[in-house]
């Protein structure tokens, strides 16, 4: 049973009073905006920070839960939604198919949530948020599928592998398709499973202000376990958080940044040095940014460009805390050449491209749904642009790293061959990045750095160094 919501006598006036919100509630608002398709979640769970700050602990878990668990697992739910509706999801309204998405997650995958109250407030949604018509249906498939769970059945392996294993793992079937032809039947498998996966919370430890073991102090109180990584030196995973991150003095006095272990990777196969001058093209909100210059001892020059003046202005901020005084901004669009009194400036260049960010679904899953076969080669054709524009700004001798977080052979290997047939004045520099035993055990015959989800359990990540010869 839900309680109704409490009368607060002697508060402020009902226009200026705002009740706390309900973590079925909020997360139900934020799947019912996705379905616009105009932002992503990190967008609009940035929009809604403030309310999802009003939650308490306990319910900012469940939101999390919900939210990411009904986004991992959208297909699978609705494949059980559609075994038991007397009309194609197609049609329902998306308020009404993501309360049942929630409701059936909650009974699929929550232990704890008895399914009785998943359904209650599954009724109780539907009148809050204007479908209350739909009550009806949305109680009588519950409750069917309670009391007849088997009707639900995955689709038949001999029939279709591609098909039992893209709704048995929730993955869209064109994805699925190109994993199996790329990798086999069971690592395919296992990649998508592995996108269903909570990633784990990875910190880099930030040398500029303390190292790893007073960092690992200061956060005692604060983290109950803390396991440093042994292959990657000062990176560390954090299990059981006490308060949100952005909370912690050890965070608010920039000792570390979170950072997955494989973006670290990408800026170690850079490895700026100190007094370098280095070009963090596609700077985001400098996640990789900050590593650079405390790889390079705050010592030298890092131009962090970027094409979105408000992430520059966050990146500032990101330096300020992390005390990395070497950074510099530069809004600028990489879809054009820029000025040629630049060339052959900088001693290393970063190109964390923008990509499909099929790497990434156990961060972002709403990208699963959004994602495209032919949005591949589009990401690919601004890769290459982009490597085309910034090439000229590298030194000869110097070092450039094109990364994305991107498995897809598309955006990988593909751009990095179709850049060097027309630069023959780049090569892969493939046996300074051999010689670090940190990057070896991630390296290809190639040279290039790849990880995998299901294999090394940090982000998928592709990322070439490429050297200037001439
Ligand atoms: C993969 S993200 C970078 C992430 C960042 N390096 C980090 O580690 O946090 C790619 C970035 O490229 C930027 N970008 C996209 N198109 C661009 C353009 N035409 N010119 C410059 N930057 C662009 C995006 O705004 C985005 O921040």
């Amino acid at each position: 049973m839900t309680h109704p919501p409490r009368m607060h006598s002697g508060r402020p006036s009902a226009r200026h009073f705002r009740p706390a919100p309900d973590a079925r509630s909020a997360a139900l608002t934020v799947l019912n905006r996705l379905e616009s398709g105009r932002s992503t979640l990190d967008a609009i769970l940035e929009a809604e920070d403030s309310c999802r700050r009003r939650l308490s602990p306990r319910d900012r878990a469940l939101f999390n839960q919900l939210v990411y668990g009904v986004l991992r697992w959208r297909l699978r739910l609705d494949s059980v939604i559609a075994a038991y509706a007397d009309r194609s999801i197609e049609k329902m309204a998306p308020t009404v198919l993501n309360i049942l998405r929630l409701a059936l997650f909650q009974i699929l995958f929550m232990d704890r949530i008895p399914p009785s109250a998943a359904v209650n407030t599954a009724v109780n949604l539907a009148r809050a948020h204007k479908v209350a018509q739909a009550a009806g249906f949305i109680n009588a498939l519950l409750r069917t599928a309670l009391r007849e769970p088997d009707r639900f059945r995955l689709p038949d392996a001999a029939v279709s592998t591609v098909d039992h294993l893209a709704v048995a793992t929730s993955t869209p079937h064109w994805l699925m398709a190109r994993w199996i032809d790329r990798l086999g039947l069971e690592a395919a498998r296992q990649l998508a499973d592995s996108t269903n996966e909570i990633p784990p919370i990875t910190i880099r430890c930030n040398r500029l202000k303390n190292d790893l073991p007073d960092l690992i102090a200061a956060l005692a109180g604060d983290v109950e376990r803390l396991a440093p990584i042994e292959r990657l030196p000062g990176a560390v995973h954090m299990d059981g958080l006490k308060k949100p991150i952005f909370r912690m003095k050890a965070f608010i006095d920039g000792r570390f940044a979170v950072q997955d272990a494989a973006a670290q990777l990408v800026s170690l196969l850079l490895s700026p040095q100190p007094d370098e001058t280095v070009l963090d093209a596609c700077a985001g909100l400098g996640g990789k940014t900050g590593h650079l210059a405390q790889l390079m001892d705050n010592r030298g020059r890092i131009v962090a460009l970027e094409h979105v003046a408000a992430k520059l202005a966050r990146l500032a901020d990101e330096a300020r805390r992390l005390g990395a005084t070497i950074i510099e901004t530069r809004q600028a669009d990489l879809n054009r050449a820029l000025p040629t009194d630049e060339h052959a400036l900088y001693d290393r260049i970063l190109i964390d491209a923008p990509c499909s960010g099929l790497g990434v679904l156990r961060r972002n899953p709403d990208a699963k749904w959004v994602a495209r076969k032919q949005d591949i080669r589009r990401f690919a054709d601004r890769q290459h642009r982009f490597l085309g524009h910034l090439a000229p700004l590298l030194r000869v001798g110097g070092v450039m790293v094109f990364s994305v977080c991107s498995m897809e052979p598309e955006e990988n290997e593909a751009v990095v061959d179709r850049f060097l047939k027309n630069h023959p004045n780049f090569a892969i520099d493939h046996r300074k990045s051999a010689a670090e035993t940190v990057l070896r055990p991630f390296l290809d015959k190639r040279g290039f750095l790849r990880t995998f989800p299901h294999l090394h359990h940090m982000d998928g990540f592709f990322a070439a160094r490429l050297t200037r010869t001439g």
